[in-house]
C-alpha cells in the first residue's frame, strides 16, 4: 500500500493526499485514509507523485535486428525506469514487423518483461509503401496499430485501402508525414539557423503536404488516422480544420518538439518559453539530428497551444535508440533520432514549472489519453483497474549520462545537463518493475514492515 502521496489520477478527478491500496495485481482502493490491511507493506510516498503509469503509444525497440541499439529486454528496462507501465513498439526492425507470425512472435516474447508491450503492424508489405500488408492477420496476431513510421506510405492507394480497413478493425493507421522528395539530403529544420550552420534544411512543407493528403484520405474513407509525432504550427491548422469538420483523427506531440528547439543542432541548449540556456553542446550536435526536425520556438509554443485547445490529443516519446557508431560529428552521416522513455518525464516537468501545463494535465496526456485511444491497459487507479503506477519525485534533481539511463543507447542531446524529475518506483499489474535503490532502502528502513527485496529488480547496468 502507498501511503501519503500526493495522487493524481484524472481519470477520477483525483490531485491530492491520498492513499493507495493494490492487492492481486489490483487497485483495490484509494482515498483519503485507507485502513491498512493486516499484513501489508506499507511504502510511505510522502512527498512523492502517485499516478496512473504512463503509456506511449511510440517507441522504437529496435528487435529484431538492430540489438546494439535496444532490445525488448533494455527497452522496457528503460520503459519501467521513465515511468511507462504500457509501451508499443514501432515495427522499423529487421526484418520488419509485417505478418501476423511475427507479430505473434513479439507479443509472446513480450509475456516476461517488466512492461506491457504492445505491438504495431507495418502499413505496407516489408514497409516499402506500395502494397498493403495483412492488416487483418496481424490485428487478429495482437497488431494494436499499424504504420511505415521512419517513411511516409508512398502510396495514396495503399494508405486509402489501410484507412478503409481501419473503420473494420477499429485500429489507427499511424502516420510519419514527410514528403520524401523535399527532405532529401536534409538533416535540420529549413530555417534561419540552417543557414547560418550551412546546412542542408528539411522544410516544414515536407511535414504538412503529406499530413494534408492523409487527412483527406481519412476525410474520404471515415478511418482513423493517427498522426505521429506532428511538429509544425500550419500543420496544427490543418488537423484542426480536419477534426473541426469531424474526421476520426487523433495526434500526438513529442516532448522534445514541445521542449527544444532548431537551435538545439547548433549546441545553444535553451528550452523553448525560457530564457536561461544551459551550457553549450556540440555544434552541430549529431543527437540532436531527428525526424520530423526540431523546429523554431513559434512551433513549440504553438503545439503547446494545439494540448491546451484539444487539437494535439497525446504525449508519445517517440523513443529512438542508436548506437554512438551511427551519430558521427558530421550531421549528413548521423542517423535521425532521440531517446525518449527516460527523459519524457524530466522534460514535462519543465511545463509544468513554467506554468503551461498542470501535473494533471501531464498525467492525463501521458496516461489517461493514450490508453482510452487505443484501448491499452493503465491510464486509471480507479478500484478495480490494473495496478500499473508510477511514483516520482518531481523535483528530484539528476544528471543525464550514459550511466544514469538504462536504454541501452544514450543519444539525446540534454546528455551531461542536470534536470529535475526522477522515478521512483514503477509498478506494473502488482508488481514492481523498477525500483530506484535509494527508495528501496528509504522502504526497508522507514516502512513497517515495507520490503520490495522480494522483488526481483529487473535493472541492468546500461550495456
Ligand atoms: N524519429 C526519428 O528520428 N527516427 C525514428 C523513425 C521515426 O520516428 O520517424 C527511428 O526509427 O530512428
Ligand atoms: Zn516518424
Ligand atoms: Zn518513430
Amino acid at each position: 500500500m502507498l501511503r501519503g502521496g500526493r495522487l493524481v489520477d484524472p481519470s477520477q478527478g483525483i490531485d491530492g493526499e491520498a492513499d493507495l491500496l493494490v492487492a492481486d495485481g489490483q487497485v483495490r482502493a484509494v482515498g483519503g485514509r485507507v485502513p491498512e490491511p493486516s499484513g501489508a507493506t506499507v511504502i510511505d510516498a510522502a512527498g512523492l507523485v502517485v499516478a496512473p503509469g504512463f503509456v506511449d503509444v511510440h517507441a522504437h525497440l529496435r528487435d529484431p535486428g538492430f540489438p546494439e541499439k535496444e532490445t525488448l529486454e533494455t527497452g522496457s528496462v528503460a520503459a519501467a525506469a521513465g515511468g511507462f507501465t504500457t509501451i508499443c513498439c514501432m515495427p522499423n526492425t529487421m526484418p520488419p514487423l509485417d505478418t501476423p507470425e511475427r507479430i505473434r512472435e513479439l507479443v509472446e516474447r513480450a509475456r516476461s518483461l517488466p512492461v506491457r508491450i504492445f505491438p504495431i503492424g507495418t502499413i505496407s508489405r516489408g514497409r516499402r509503401g506500395e502494397e498493403l500488408a495483412d492488416l487483418v492477420g496481424m490485428a487478429e496476431a495482437g497488431a494494436i496499430g499499424f504504420s511505415d513510421d521512419g517513411d511516409s506510405t508512398r502510396s495514396a492507394r495503399v494508405m486509402r485501402q489501410a484507412l478503409q480497413l481501419s473503420r473494420l478493425l477499429g485500429r489507427p493507421i499511424m502516420v510519419h508525414c514527410e514528403d520524401p522528395t523535399l527532405s532529401a539530403g536534409g538533416v535540420m529544420h529549413e530555417g534561419g539557423v540552417s543557414q547560418q550552420l550551412g546546412l542542408p534544411g528539411i522544410p516544414a512543407a515536407a511535414e504538412e503536404i503529406v499530413l494534408a493528403r492523409d487527412l483527406e484520405l481519412a476525410r474520404l474513407t471515415g478511418g482513423w488516422l493517427h498522426v505521429l509525432h506532428l511538429t509544425t504550427a500550419r500543420g496544427l491548422m490543418l488537423v484542426r480544420r480536419a477534426k473541426r469538420e469531424g474526421n476520426r483523427v487523433t495526434v500526438e506531440v513529442t516532448p522534445h518538439h514541445l521542449l527544444m528547439t532548431d537551435e538545439w543542432v547548433a549546441g545553444i541548449r535553451r528550452f523553448a518559453g525560457e530564457m536561461k540556456p544551459f551550457p553549450a553542446g556540440p555544434c552541430p550536435d549529431p543527437n540532436a539530428k531527428v525526424n520530423p526536425p526540431l523546429r523554431p520556438e513559434a512551433d513549440a509554443l504553438a503545439l503547446r497551444a494545439g494540448l491546451r485547445d484539444g487539437t494535439i490529443d497525446l504525449i508519445a516519446t517517440d523513443h529512438a535508440p542508436h548506437h554512438e557508431q551511427d551519430k558521427p560529428p558530421v550531421l549528413e552521416r548521423a542517423a535521425f533520432g532521440m531517446i525518449g522513455l527516460e527523459l519524457a518525464l524530466p522534460l514535462l516537468l519543465r511545463l509544468v514549472r513554467t506554468g503551461a501545463l498542470t501535473v494533471s494535465e501531464l498525467v492525463e496526456f501521458l496516461s489517461c489519453r493514450p490508453a482510452t485511444l487505443f484501448g491499452l491497459p493503465g491510464g486509471t487507479l480507479r478500484p478495480g483497474s490494473p495496478a500499473d503506477v508510477v511514483v516520482f519525485d518531481p523535483e528530484e534533481p539528476w544528471q543525464v549520462t550514459r550511466a544514469t539511463l538504462r536504454s541501452r543507447s544514450a543519444n539525446t542531446p540534454l546528455l551531461g545537463l542536470t534536470l529535475r524529475g526522477r522515478v521512483r518506483l514503477t509498478i506494473v499489474g502488482g508488481k514492481v518493475a523498477y525500483v530506484d535503490t535509494a527508495f528501496a532502502d528509504r522502504c526497508t528502513r522507514s516502512g513497517r514492515r515495507a520490503d520490495l527485496s522480494g522483488y526481483s529488480l529487473r535493472s541492468t547496468p546500461p550495456g
